[in-house]
């Protein structure tokens, strides 16, 4: 009999997430039926949409989530015995699956090869972050070269991919996150050109020297006051600003109130426009060998902030929320 631990959303969040709003319960799992796999998680992802989202999630249910998951019963031949799986399991250790998709997310997936790569990219730069950053950049931000650009988040998962593949693009680029070790990693080891600390600078005035004709194109992942002031005062006319996520947000009792954009939309003649990665699904491996061939030609870096233990899971979802992550916050069972 297998025993899986699993964390179920207990109480809804009010203001920033508090321990007592996940429980951490065990259940028995019946034998596998025919077409039905059994999955051992390996790795977990905590990410900022299981904030985003809460509001609209059900209390009672295993909280939401994806991770990469070993395949160890199986009476369906798409996932052999053995293999490595990503799948919207949510925070569970084992998870019988029937092989599809959870409605409203993804659709489990046999990890393709990495080519010796590890296995838990498949949540960070080889997965839903690196698609997001890949074709939030290709297809909504379409940067030209000498354009300058700056995002926000910019240590973070999908941030400090987008600041690589817009360097990659030849772009100059401005990395906007909130401590200065942050800055060092995307400036010395990244590439970016220049970084501002949200929290110690005066963002306005950072990005006016950083940028002083104006910033062509900005990923906004954070909204609230910075991205006020980055859209009405420093784009240049006809710029684009893609609005990947607002986590400045997302802890709020309140709705976050932020200086109105629109004057700047307008005066600017700014297109702006708001992605969410499930609308690449139908050519995500294009994101994912992208990504690959980059990070093997030396091109793309990728990091990891690794939370150990399965218990840890809502530290390591809080870390995160409160920017303790470089890089893809995941959690190794
Ligand atoms: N639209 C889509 O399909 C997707 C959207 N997203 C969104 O993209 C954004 C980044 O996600 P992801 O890369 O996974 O997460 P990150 O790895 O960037 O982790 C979250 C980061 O947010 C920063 N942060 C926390 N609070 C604030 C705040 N008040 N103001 C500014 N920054 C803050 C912290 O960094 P710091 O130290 O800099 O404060 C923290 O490290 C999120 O808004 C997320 O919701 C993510 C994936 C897909
Ligand atoms: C898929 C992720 C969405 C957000 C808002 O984080």
């Amino acid at each position: 009999m297998v025993v899986a631990k699993v964390f179920k959303f207990e109480k809804q969040f009010d203001g920033f997430p508090q321990e007592t709003d996940l429980k951490l319960v065990e259940e028995q799992l019946p034998e596998i039926k025919d077409g039905e796999f059994l999955a051992e998680a390996v790795y977990l992802s905590v990410d900022p949409y299981m904030r985003a989202y809460a509001p609209r999630l059900p209390l009672g249910e295993t909280y939401v989530g994806g991770q990469v998951a070993k395949v160890t019963e199986s009476k369906n031949p798409k996932f052999p015995v053995g293999k490595y799986v990503v799948a919207h399991f949510g925070w569970r250790t084992h998870t019988i699956s029937d092989g599809k998709r959870t409605p409203g997310w993804t659709i489990p997936m046999v990890l393709p090869d990495f080519g010796g790569l590890p296995a838990s990219l498949a949540l960070g730069v080889l997965g839903m972050p690196g698609n997001t950053a890949y074709f939030g950049v290709t297809d909504i931000l379409q940067p030209q070269q000498g354009h300058t650009v700056a995002v926000t988040g910019a240590a973070g998962a999908v941030g400090s991919l987008v600041g690589q593949i817009c360097k990659i693009k030849g772009c100059k680029v401005i990395g906007i996150a909130g401590s200065d070790e942050k800055g060092k990693w995307l400036v010395d080891e990244l590439g970016f050109d220049s970084f501002i600390n949200y929290k110690s600078d005066d963002v306005g005035k950072a990005l006016k020297e950083a940028a002083p004709q104006g910033v062509d194109r900005y990923f906004d992942n954070v909204g609230g006051e910075i991205s006020s002031t980055i859209i009405n005062q420093h784009m240049k006319n006809f710029g684009r600003v893609a609005v990947c996520g607002c986590i400045s947000g997302y802890n709020e009792k309140e709705p976050p109130k932020a200086t109105p954009i629109q004057k700047g939309v307008l005066r600017h003649q700014l297109r702006m426009q708001g992605l969410h990665s499930t609308r690449w699904e139908d050519k995500w491996m294009e994101g994912i060998l992208q990504n690959k061939k980059w990070i093997e030609e030396g091109r793309l870096k990728y990091r990891e902030t690794v939370t150990e233990g399965f218990e840890n899971m809502f530290k390591a979802f809080t870390d995160m929320l409160r920017g303790g992550n470089f890089g893809k916050a995941i959690v190794k069972v």
